[in-house]
């Protein structure tokens, strides 16, 4: 049966509209079609710019920030001390957890970057061995009765009486974190001379120095090419009245707080960087080490340093496995790093000319993060292929926590780290704190701020490996945290603990019922972290799309 037309395309005003007109010349004709080609040009502009449009909103929208937070600090120089602190180093793992997001989801990139970090281990690797040597050399002179430095205990924790301990309780009457104690410089005493036999020292040991001392300038070299995170930062004792743990905790009473590029013009220190200035130098993607390039920057011959260091391999694993160097540092209670250890556990591989830094390698790296990064991560795999994710990693000491105030605004997520080994230990830039309460004092802070009301916050009590190797060490938990009383001196028990208290603080203080996530991490484990950061990746996306109404 033939359908019934409702109108026939003649009576169509549309069609009668746009109709040539009956009579129409060749010229008419040429002109007309020549008019509707160019509306039809601008017509296509439109459409094309709304379509641009719409798909920058829905890159906004998918767009996350995600800060990642926590506490780090610097070594503290007391000159008339003259302590061998030039290698404190007290961190959370923020920069090392932004290393493991690279490494999971844009492993391309992550490869592509991983020789850069070349020159950033090497360097971890010679200021160690210089702070040992540096060691070696005021104890070998006092004991020629020369100096007087081997009067002195610069044991920051576990080899000192627990004088930082500290309660739960403590811990509500100090929010601002101004944390008080005794005798704050009890961290410093001096011990008699006759509490330990003197060690014994031979001419192997002068030998040893005079081989190794290129390596000073070696040091100096790479630190003047990869810049200020080289350098821990230093506070006087002037300082730690201006260093509050929560400087960002302020009360703006209706005002904005002060943009990022207010706080960035006020000082440099708090300047968003997208890169650090060595990976500029390198190129970033730097190929083999045929083709690494000289830094511009200092005029440095990277394969020169290399040469040096691959020169004194032999010499480094003599002095790190000499049984005397190492009663020295324990005695001394020489913090060397994290990762101290591990690089001279594969020191036949470092210093070495051929060297190519492994994933775990670089893991492994140490440069403090000075102010606000910014890093665009773009994923590689799976569904989420071309996204990005904004990530900041953020310096951590008490002196660069007003930068991150500006950032607070727009954040999708914190992840927050704590390092659960440190209960035993006080803060250099303040020895009136325990380390692990002034990580509380900033979660408190952050997890009861009304800026971050929107926002999801993660948990990392990382540094759990370590925390295990402290307790098993013999280090007794409640010692310092006077609250653990009888429980088990175990890290699974301890960590469980912290833990419920972190999410205790959190259902108490948020302004709004939130969920707890909260891990036990230690992020130098790549398997395990990848693990955790997809789980998390997954959370963060779910509760974004959720209060943007798109699912
Ligand atoms: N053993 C162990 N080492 C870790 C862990 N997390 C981080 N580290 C090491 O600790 C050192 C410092 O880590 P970073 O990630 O640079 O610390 P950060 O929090 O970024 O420090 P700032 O930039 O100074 O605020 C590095 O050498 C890391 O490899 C961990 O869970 N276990
Ligand atoms: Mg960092």
């Amino acid at each position: 049966m033939p359908v019934p037309r409702l109108s026939n395309e003649g009576d169509d005003p549309l069609s009668i509209f746009m109709k040539p007109p009956p009579y129409e010349t060749d010229e008419e004709r040429t002109d007309r079609l020549r008019r509707e080609a160019e509306e039809k040009r601008v017509s296509d502009q439109i459409d094309e710019y709304i379509k641009a449009e719409r798909a920058a909103m829905k890159k906004k929208r998918s767009d996350i920030k995600l800060l990642l937070l926590g506490q780090s600090e610097s070594g503290l120089c007391f000159e008339s001390f003259s302590l061998y602190v030039s290698n404190l180093v007290f961190s959370t793992g923020k920069s090392t957890t932004l290393k493991n997001f690279q490494l999971t989801f844009a492993p391309k990139a992550w490869r592509e970057e991983r020789t850069s970090w070349r020159a950033v281990i090497q360097f971890n690797l010679v200021r160690s061995v210089n702070t040992i040597l540096d060691v070696l050399s005021k104890e070998m002179l006092s004991a020629l009765g020369g100096g007087s430095t081997a009067h002195l205990n610069i044991a920051q924790s576990s080899s000192r009486p627990p004088s930082g301990s500290w309660s739960m309780d403590a811990l509500d009457a100090n929010l601002d974190g101004n944390f008080s104690s005794d005798d704050e410089q009890e961290v410093y005493q001096p011990i008699p001379a006759s509490t330990f036999p003197p060690l014994k020292f031979t001419s192997s040991h002068s030998l040893l120095k005079l081989r190794l001392a290129p390596l000073r300038s070696v040091e100096c070299d790479l630190k003047t090419f990869l810049g200020a995170g080289s350098t821990e930062v230093t506070a006087s004792t002037s300082d730690i009245s201006q260093m509050v743990a929560t400087p960002f905790d302020i009360d703006y009473r209706g005002s904005a707080p002060p943009s990022a590029s207010l706080t960035r013009r006020r000082t440099n220190e708090f300047a968003v960087r997208s890169h650090a200035a060595w990976k500029r130098s390198l190129g970033m993607h730097t190929g083999s080490s045929k083709t690494r390039p000289s830094s511009p920057k200092a005029g440095l011959d990277l394969d020169g340093a290399t040469e040096v260091i691959a020169g004194c391999k032999d010499d480094i694993k003599m002095l790190w496995h000499d049984p005397l160097i190492q009663e020295l540092l324990k005695r001394r209670g020489v913090k060397l790093g994290d990762s101290a250890a591990y690089y001279f556990h594969h020191v036949d591989r470092i210093a070495n000319r051929k060297y190519e830094p492994s994933d775990d390698d670089v893991l492994r790296a140490r440069l403090r993060t000075l102010g606000v990064q910014e890093h665009k991560l773009v994923f590689e795999h799976s569904a989420d292929a071309g996204s990005t994710w904004c990530i900041y990693d953020v310096g951590g000491s008490r002196t660069s926590r007003a930068a991150w105030l500006p950032f607070f605004d727009d954040a999708h997520a914190i992840l927050f780290l704590a390092p659960i080994n440190c209960f035993d230990e006080q803060l250099a830039e303040d020895p009136r704190v325990n380390r692990l309460q002034d990580s509380m004092i900033l979660w408190k802070s952050i997890v009861s701020s009304k800026l971050l009301t929107g926002c999801s916050i993660v948990l990392f009590l990382n540094k759990y490996d370590l925390l295990v190797k402290k307790l098993q060490s013999g280090v007794q938990a409640r010692d310092f945290v006077t609250n653990y009383g009888d429980r088990e001196n175990d890290a699974a028990v301890f960590a469980k603990y912290m833990r419920g208290k972190f999410k205790t603080l959190l259902k108490d203080l948020s302004p709004k019922p939130r969920p707890f996530y909260g891990f036990l991490t230690s992020v130098i484990d790549q398997q395990n972290t990848g693990l955790t950061l997809s789980y998390l990746r997954d959370g963060i996306l779910r509760e974004h799309l959720k209060k943007a109404e798109i699912v």
